[in-house]
């Protein structure tokens, strides 16, 4: 079975606070965007081999690999275990706040319920979803975007007609998120940076996580004001937990202008493209 395993953005990720559990508290709007990476899964037989492969370098191939962790995972809630075959074709950058190994996680979940006769409801496979991570759920849910609260796994379906031209930049260094989100409580906002939330028809748009990250990734800071500064761009921030920072603008040709300028401003190494939020 083949299936496409779509990225995100965050349209706002606003911290609430840290949890007793060490997690922060979130409100957050997930969108799926127009850049997937293709997950195959084949039921091979009897066993309990998992054989993973991918189209790039870097990516675990381990147990680690979290679509690895989400077959463990629905296995042992079905209560049946197997042998099967895996395949990443990976489009979506790793450590780019993009959600791509979450997006990987839920289309594995789909998959193998799927091939093993649907043993497993919704409300189920959602929950195992939250265990694996906190951006693995709203991937579940058909709708283009959703609303998480809790870690950002508890999600609903977001009404979100819009179909938004976008352009997203993401430098050559990946940001781990548990790194993020433990610099977020004392960090501080640099002078001349646009932190503030920006008043767009969809909503209020503002991550709290550009705080830890700018100071520490000056580029980040810098390339969203650049960003803010370039014709036609509606609103720009970073998304997740970074490194990549996107752009909305007002039409398809100017996302596709702003990217050829992104990457000439960035140098070679930046990976930049135009796509747009899926309806
Ligand atoms: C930054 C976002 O990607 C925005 O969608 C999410 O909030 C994080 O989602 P994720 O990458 O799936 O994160 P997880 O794998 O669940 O958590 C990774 C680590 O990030 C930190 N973490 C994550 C989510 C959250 N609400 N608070 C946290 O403090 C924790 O240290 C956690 O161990
Ligand atoms: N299937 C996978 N695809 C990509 N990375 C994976 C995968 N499984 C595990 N990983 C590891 O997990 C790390 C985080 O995954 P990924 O970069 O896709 O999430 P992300 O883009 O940081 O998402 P977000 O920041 O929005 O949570 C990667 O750096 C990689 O080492």
């Amino acid at each position: 079975m083949e299936l496409s395993s779509p990225a995100k953005i965050n349209l706002w990720l606003r911290i609430l606070g840290r949890r007793p559990d060490g997690f922060h508290e979130v409100e957050t709007r997930l969108c799926k965007i127009g850049i997937a990476d293709t997950v195959s899964l084949e039921l091979l037989g009897t066993g309990n081999s998992v054989a993973l492969t991918c189209n790039v370098p870097g990516i675990p191939l381990d147990e680690s690999n979290l679509a690895i962790k989400a077959l463990r995972a629905f296995e042992q809630r079905a209560g049946k275990t197997h042998s099967w075959r895996i395949h990443l074709e990976k489009r979506i950058p790793s450590g780019a706040g993009l959600g791509g190994g979450s997006s990987n996680a839920a289309a594995i979940l789909r998959a193998a319920n799927e091939l093993a006769g649907q043993p497993l409801e919704l409300g189920t496979l959602l929950e195992i979803a939250g265990s694996i991570g906190a951006d693995v759920p709203c991937f579940l849910l058909d709708t283009p975007a959703a609303d998480g609260t809790g870690r950002g796994e508890q999600v609903t379906p977001a009404e979100f007609p819009w179909k938004l031209p976008l352009v997203l930049i993401k430098p050559a260094f990946p940001i781990p998120t548990p790194w993020a989100y433990k610099q977020w409580k004392d960090s501080q906002e640099l002078p001349g940076v646009l932190y503030a939330p920006q008043i767009c028809p969809w909503g209020e748009m503002v991550n709290g996580l550009e705080r830890p990250v700018f100071e520490k990734y000056r580029l980040l800071a810098a390339l969203k004001t650049w960003l803010l500064e370039q014709k036609g761009v509606q609103a720009a921030l970073m998304s997740g937990s970074g490194s990549t920072m996107f752009a909305i603008t007002r039409t398809g040709a100017e996302s596709a202008a702003l990217a050829e300028a992104a990457q000439q401003w960035c140098g070679e190494t930046a990976w930049v493209r135009a796509t747009e939020t899926l309806v």
